[in-house]
């Protein structure tokens, strides 16, 4: 039977001991049925993957109607391996693992059930004829075909075996082994990293063959402590563990990735029961620790099948602990319940299937192990950068740019620049020729040591501050970044603006090769929109910021007009339906005849509301008209504003990328003109501002 998604196996052993011509494996697997085979007790039905147990009277043991208990039970099984050769038992309990195994998926294959079932013949399988070698074997050369194959793949394996022999590890290919290893039990301890269990102190051996492999597991037999006891003279008193180790790296992709897989090939100690087998002293002991262990086993599938329970106890016992990523991780696990066929052993071949049904409510999460290799990473990584050196440099060659380097600038770079920053900012370098990245870093890192330096010095005189801020920004003007975005949502804020057609920005773009201006070169200007932004940023700053205050005093005032018009509707209104009213009890008062002077006359409350109202409303009214008429200024002085705005940037454009003189001088004028004019802005705001002065 099985676990997880895989289809996993079940192996039923439904006969006694035949002598010769053991056929077993995968699915169910079932020597000849002999006479003694219990068919009032049992029901194997192999294609259905099915094994019926019936309550009959000659089976005194189950018999417990008294309890109310079931008198027959039906286990569904993934497979049921009755009467087939090992090799079809490879076939259908693990060679999709060893795949899987390859591919990155760690698997389980693992053997249980009452002692002598069979465990140890599935796994390891028989010495009598190669035709008889169990799972592991078969497993190795299955991966060692694989290796081969895929040469596309540089395929490592490693092999180790550990035995778990009442609650102690032991290495089973130590180099230590031989006849004094029971004296080096306990060095091993059972580790974790992540998701992962490992164990330290486990010797991990090289394979590159299969040869040298089945050497290595043959040795590890070797070492296996075999007792002997009632049912089964070469009964194995231990669990152990075959573990084959991968690491895949692919040879036409990335090294730095790679993948790595546990492939565990476990062959369990056998459950008994003590009583029944007439153990005593050291095998009394034995079997209550493999009987214990196997009990925590089962505790262990119990919680993992359960998802409510958050706790799984697997490190109660050596055996789940090593286990853990096995049975309830990332992997793709396959159980084979071995279970005999005799009347005799009807009890354990129960509870043999109700461990593996139960084993099936497992749900595992198979995963690929992938791995990044930081090493490996760090040396692709630089060979890339360097490839991408060379190529900029053919690239620098061929525009005739030869002198540029992509290494970090030098102390005497730095220098350089330090000192190209200083003059600049003393006025005695025009520009500061950029050609590379790293050199505007150094730049800009200059200009920020410059402007703290300043700062410092500057402390307690405005002035001079002043002065240094301005002279930065100037000169800064041409390399600072524009906030071009703000500048347009605020524009879009403005429902009265209508000369954006008008901005520079809507004129086709032309950029020069970098951007880069220097003094030997023939100089291409910016396109207008770019220029227009540095040039507010900049030389146009001062009428920009007057701008922007027009802007928010118009948005303002446009607010206070929009809430004066509505408390005038909503006053109006109040007074229409007062005079409604009004006119309403007049009218009542006319049709009942009513021959009293002061009948005619509307409540005095009506009348006194009337002219509240009226007064409020004249009030509003005429705030009402101020504010109007301060909007129509604003929007006027906004307007103004951004003419100025834009034909001061003509003129400054046209300077700054040296166009034709005549050109020139028919702007200069104008601008003379308007530089009183803009001065004169930030007053009016003021005056704006105080809402009583106006
Ligand atoms: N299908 C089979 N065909 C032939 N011989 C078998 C078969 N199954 C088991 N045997 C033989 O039965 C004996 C007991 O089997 P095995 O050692 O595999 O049992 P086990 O479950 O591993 O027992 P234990 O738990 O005590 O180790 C062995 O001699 C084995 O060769």
């Amino acid at each position: 039977m099985a676990v997880h998604q895989r289809s996993p196996s079940n192996l039923t052993e439904l006969e006694r001991i035949c002598k010769e011509e053991w056929q077993r494996i995968p699915k169910s697997r079932c020597r000849k049925l002999v006479a003694s085979f219990p068919r009032r007790l049992m029901a194997v039905l192999a294609q259905k993957g099915r094994v019926n147990i019936y309550h009959r009277k000659e089976s005194r043991k189950l018999k417990d109607s008294k309890n109310g208990q079931p008198n027959s039970w039906s286990f569904q099984l993934d497979g049921i391996l009755q009467d087939v050769s090992q090799e079809e038992v490879y076939t259908q309990v693990c060679r999709r693992v060893v795949q899987g195994a390859l591919d990155g998926y760690n698997g389980t294959v693992m053997c249980f059930g009452q002692t002598g079932a069979g465990k140890t013949y599935t796994m390891s399988g028989s010495t009598k004829s190669y035709k008889q070698r169990g799972i592991i074997p078969r497993a190795l050369q299955e991966v060692f075909q694989e290796v081969e194959k895929r040469t596309e793949y540089s395929i490592s394996v490693h092999m180790s075996y550990l035995e778990i022999y009442n609650e102690t590890l032991v290495d089973l290919l130590s180099p230590l082994h031989g006849a004094s290893h029971r004296s080096h039990r306990g060095k091993l301890v059972i580790d974790e990293v992540g998701r992962e269990v490992f164990i330290r102190g486990l010797s991990l051996h090289p394979v590159h063959s299969e040869e040298v492999a089945l050497n290595l597991l043959f040795e590890g037999e070797m070492n296996r402590i075999i007792g002997s006891h009632a049912l089964n003279r070469n009964s194995s008193r231990s669990h152990c563990i075959f573990t084959i180790h991968i690491e895949s790296r692919s040879r036409t992709l990335s090294a730095a990735t790679y993948v790595t897989s546990k492939l565990n090939l476990v062959d369990l100690a056998g459950s008994e029961r003590v009583g029944k087998t007439g153990s005593e002293g050291q095998m009394f002991k034995e079997a209550t620790y493999i009987n214990k262990s196997l009990s925590f086993l089962e505790q262990v599938i119990l919680a993992l099948a359960d998802r409510r329970r958050d706790h799984v106890p697997f490190r109660q016992t050596k055996l789940t602990h090593v286990l853990k990523d096995s049975l309830g991780g990332n992997c793709n696990t396959v159980l084979v319940a071995n279970i005999y066929g005799e009347a005799a052993q009807i009890e354990e071949t129960l509870s043999a299937l109700r461990f593996a049904h139960r084993m099936k409510g497992v749900k595992t999460d198979p995963a690929v192990n992938k791995h990044l290799d930081p090493a490996l990473q760090i040396k692709e990584l630089q060979k890339e950068v360097q490839m991408l050196k060379d190529e900029l440099s053919i690239h620098n060659t061929l525009v005739n740019r030869p002198n540029i380097t992509y290494e970090p600038l030098s102390e005497a770079q730095l220098a350089e620049i330090n000192s190209q920053v200083q003059m600049y900012l003393d006025g005695r370098l025009k520009e500061i020729n950029i050609i590379s990245i790293r050199q505007v870093q150094a730049v800009f890192a200059q200009f920020k040591l410059v402007v703290h330096q300043n700062k410092r010095q500057g402390e307690g005189s405005p002035a001079s501050r002043k002065r240094l801020e301005s002279e930065s920004k100037s000169k800064l003007s041409s390399i600072q970044t524009p906030d071009r975005e703000q500048e347009s949502q605020e524009l879009d804020t403005m429902t009265t603006d209508t000369q954006e057609s008008q901005l520079p920005g809507n004129e086709p773009l032309q950029y020069c090769e970098n951007n880069v201006l220097s003094p030997g070169l023939p100089r291409t200007p910016p396109s207008k929109a770019d220029a227009f932004e540095d040039f507010k940023v900049g030389q146009g700053s001062t009428i920009n910021s007057i701008l922007k205050e027009n802007k928010a005093v118009l948005l303002e005032r446009h607010g206070l007009l929009r809430q004066l018009t509505e408390e005038i509707n909503s006053i109006k209104k109040e007074i229409d339906c007062t005079t409604a009213t009004i006119q309403q009890q007049k009218e009542k008062r006319e049709t009942q005849g009513t021959l009293h002077m002061s009948c005619f006359e509307p409540d005095a409350s009506l009348l006194l509301k009337i002219k509240e109202l009226k007064a409020q409303y004249q009030q509003r009214y005429e705030a009402l008209r101020d504010i109007k008429a301060e909007v129509n200024y604003c929007q006027h002085l906004v307007d103004q504003c951004r003419v100025r705005l834009l034909s001061e940037f003509e003129i400054w454009y046209k300077q700054t990328f040296m166009l034709p003189e005549e050109e020139l001088e028919l702007t200069v004028d104008k601008t003379l003109e308007q530089v009183s004019l803009s001065y004169c802005i930030p007053h009016i705001l003021l005056i704006l501002g105080e809402e009583k002065i106006i």
